[in-house]
This record gives C-alpha cells, sequence and structure tokens, in this order.
C-alpha cells in the first residue's frame, strides 16, 4: 500500500496486480482503516475501489468521490444479459422466436425458494428453461419438500438447498461461493426471502424493527454483492430480481406495518442504485411489487377483516395467486427484458389504484 506512506496524495494504486481507482491519502490513521477494507475484499474480484473514511467532519471536504461507471452501449449485449436480444438475423420461424424470445437461460439463486410465492417463481424460471436451481432459504423441511417436488417435475435440471439466513454476509457469501461451484455459473438471482411485521409503531421494539431491516433489505443487498461479484468474475453478466411490495408504495390499510413499509421502500431504492452501478457488467436489477398474494403471509381468521378491507379496494375483487408473478419473474429474466433496468413492476390487480 504505497499511498500509506505519503500525505494528502491523490494517484492510482494497485493491490496485488488489481487496478484501484484514486484514493486520498490524508494521513496515516486514516490508512489503516482503508488497507484493512482492501485486504477483506476477495482478493480475486478485480475492481477495488479505495474510499477516504473521513473521521472527522472537517476532513469531509478532503474526500474526492467515487464516480459511476456507466456501460459501452456500443457492445453487443450491453445491459441486456442473459442472453443477449434477438437480433434480426434470428431464429427461422415466428413460433422459434417466441419461445427464444422468453427463454430462461443458466442458472439460477432464488432466496426464499422454499416459501410460497419463491417456490411458485422457481417452477416458472425452470418451465422456461433453468438448467440449475440453487435455493437459499432458512426453513429446511420446507426446502426439502419443495426440492423434491421440483426434481421430480423437472429431472433434467440440478436443483438444489443451502440452509443460509441472507441476513449473514458470511453465510451469504460462502453459499454464493458454493452454487458456484455446483451449478458452474450463476446467471440469475431472484430475492424472494422477507418477513412481514405487523405492528403499530408506538408499540415496536428496536430489535423487531432491525430484523425486518436486516433481512429485508439488507438480505437483499448481501445476496446482490456476493453474487454480482460472482457474475463479474464470470464476466456473464446476468439479472437479478427482487420482490418489494405495493407497500414500497403507499401504505397498506387496515394492519399498520411501518417497518415492513420502509424495508420494501429500501428494496425499491436499493434496486434502483444497483441497476445504476451494475449495467456496465451486463446486469440488470429490477423489482416486482405485489399486491395480496394467497399465501401463508396472509392466511389464518385473525386477517379476516383485513382481507375483506383489501378486497374492497381491490378493482378485480380478489387476491392474487402466486403463479400470477410469474409471468413478471420470466419476463425480468429472460431477454424479453433486455432493456429493463431498474425498474418495479407491480403484480396487484389495481389494489394501489384508490
Ligand atoms: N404474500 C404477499 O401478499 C406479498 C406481497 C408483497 C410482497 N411479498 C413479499 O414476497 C416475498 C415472499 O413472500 P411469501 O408470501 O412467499 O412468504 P413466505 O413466508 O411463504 O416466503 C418467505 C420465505 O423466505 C424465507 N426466509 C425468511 N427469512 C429468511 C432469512 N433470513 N433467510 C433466508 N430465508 C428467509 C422463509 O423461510 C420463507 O420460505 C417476501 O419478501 C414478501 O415480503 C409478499
Ligand atoms: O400480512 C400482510 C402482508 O402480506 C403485507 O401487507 C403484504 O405483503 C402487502 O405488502
Amino acid at each position: 500500500m504505497q499511498a500509506c506512506q505519503q500525505q494528502n496524495l491523490w494517484k492510482l494504486q494497485v493491490y496485488q496486480g488489481l487496478s484501484v481507482f484514486p484514493v486520498n491519502t490524508t494521513n496515516l490513521s486514516k490508512c489503516t482503516s482503508k488497507t484493512q477494507q482492501i485486504m477483506e475484499l476477495d482478493p480475486e474480484f478485480r475492481e477495488v475501489e479505495l474510499r477516504a473514511v473521513p473521521t472527522a467532519r472537517a476532513d469531509l471536504t478532503n474526500r474526492v468521490l467515487p464516480q459511476m461507471m456507466l456501460g459501452q452501449g456500443n457492445v453487443p449485449g450491453s445491459l441486456s444479459a442473459p442472453p443477449p436480444p434477438l437480433g434480426d438475423a434470428s431464429p427461422a420461424t415466428p413460433a422459434m422466436r417466441a419461445i427464444e424470445r422468453f427463454a430462461v437461460t443458466g442458472n439460477a439463486v432464488i432466496t426464499g425458494g422454499a416459501g410460497d410465492l419463491g417456490y411458485a417463481a422457481s417452477r416458472a424460471l425452470l418451465e422456461h428453461g433453468l438448467k440449475g436451481l440453487m435455493i437459499f432459504d432458512m426453513n429446511a423441511k420446507d426446502a426439502a419438500e419443495k426440492v423434491k417436488l421440483l426434481e421430480s417435475e423437472f429431472p433434467g435440471a440440478k436443483i438444489r438447498f443451502t440452509r443460509v439466513d441472507v441476513a449473514d454476509a458470511e453465510a451469504v457469501a460462502a453459499a454464493v461461493a458454493e452454487t458456484a461451484k455446483v451449478l458452474g455459473s450463476i446467471d440469475i438471482l431472484l430475492c424472494f426471502a422477507g418477513m412481514v411485521s405487523c405492528q403499530h409503531a408506538v408499540d415496536m421494539l428496536p430489535n423487531e424493527w432491525n430484523r425486518v431491516m436486516n433481512v429485508n433489505t439488507t438480505g437483499g443487498f448481501l445476496c446482490a454483492q456476493a453474487v454480482a461479484r460472482q457474475m463479474i468474475k464470470q464476466d456473464t453478466g446476468g439479472s437479478m430480481v427482487f420482490v418489494a411490495s405495493i407497500s414500497a408504495h403507499r401504505v397498506n390499510y387496515p394492519q399498520p406495518q411501518v417497518s415492513y413499509n420502509v424495508s420494501k421502500s429500501g428494496v425499491m431504492a436499493l434496486v434502483k442504485s444497483l441497476a445504476a452501478e451494475w449495467a456496465r457488467h451486463g446486469i440488470r436489477v429490477n423489482s416486482i411489487s405485489p399486491g395480496y398474494m394467497d399465501t401463508i403471509l396472509n392466511e389464518g381468521i385473525g386477517l379476516d377483516n383485513a382481507r375483506n378491507i383489501w378486497l374492497s379496494r381491490n378493482p378485480m375483487r380478489r387476491m392474487g395467486q402466486p403463479d400470477e408473478l410469474a409471468g413478471a419473474v420470466v419476463l425480468l429474466a429472460s431477454r424479453a427484458g433486455s432493456y429493463i433496468n431498474g425498474a418495479d413492476i407491480l403484480v396487484d390487480g389495481g389494489q394501489t389504484l384508490f
């Protein structure tokens, strides 16, 4: 770390053969934390950016802002993996083009794949050609059952499960590395793992608030970061789909659920930020916002009153079925979505119209 030996120096650094952006090395104490930050990164990761970590308010004015890099629009397939858009010179018949447009290629990680919506999305990707699937979930029992069902329906695909808490950064990194080894590559990430919390805001305890944020928002980020590093290493690009919610768009009624609403709004902001940063790697990042779906999250007689209120405000007067998210998932994971980046698709039967 040459930079640590000089004061107030901006220069391009090379760390173990990796290209590193210019860094402000204002003083030695800051260099220590920078060094640690670098050492913790995956040594195979190709680009690392050193950030000045201000230790005092006055240091804020010594920063140089890191700058985002955008894609190269002239590169075929830029912003569009996987796979690249159908060119003019492809396939023979209209029927083949229709199939190719929505074909899903490669392998996927689906977090929360043991759950109702994650399972329906897993099936949809496999129906459209997915070769390998790794489910990340905490619920080993349900996951084992779902893997068995999927294996019997899709005997040609490699389908596996890893028990992992998406809020645990180390576990996520290890699970992603293992997945890349087992499946050979990771081309698609669906982040469905999530939890609800219906609570009056005045009663919310800090640890309950933190758990919802950690699972729904931070967990999604940790999975996306680990998978993006893998996709960048592969140099294949990829598609990431997060599950946000109607709760990211407006406040639900009648149930109070402030932590959930904030966590899902965070997911939408996360998606836009990652879509902007990672397009240059051919990674598209989008979200789907389901309305009230017929899953375990909305079951039970204690929810009868709420369900009636939800239905009274829904133009279609019904809940969504888990498979009704499939179209949006396949669209975003296939070449049909090759120019969709940083978007959110509402799938709510019109719930948010009123
Ligand atoms: N059901 C709805 O009406 C609805 C509406 C909008 C958004 N969503 C969102 O869709 C996603 C899936 O919901 P669902 O209805 O299928 O619920 P679900 O409970 O059936 O599925 C959630 C899955 O996530 C897993 N999970 C929870 N915490 C985890 C963790 N820390 N690490 C790994 N896995 C974890 C659970 O074990 C479960 O299998 C959630 O993010 C939810 O917030 C659901
Ligand atoms: O149980 C309530 C939740 O399902 C939530 O309101 C729903 O996920 C809509 O975002």
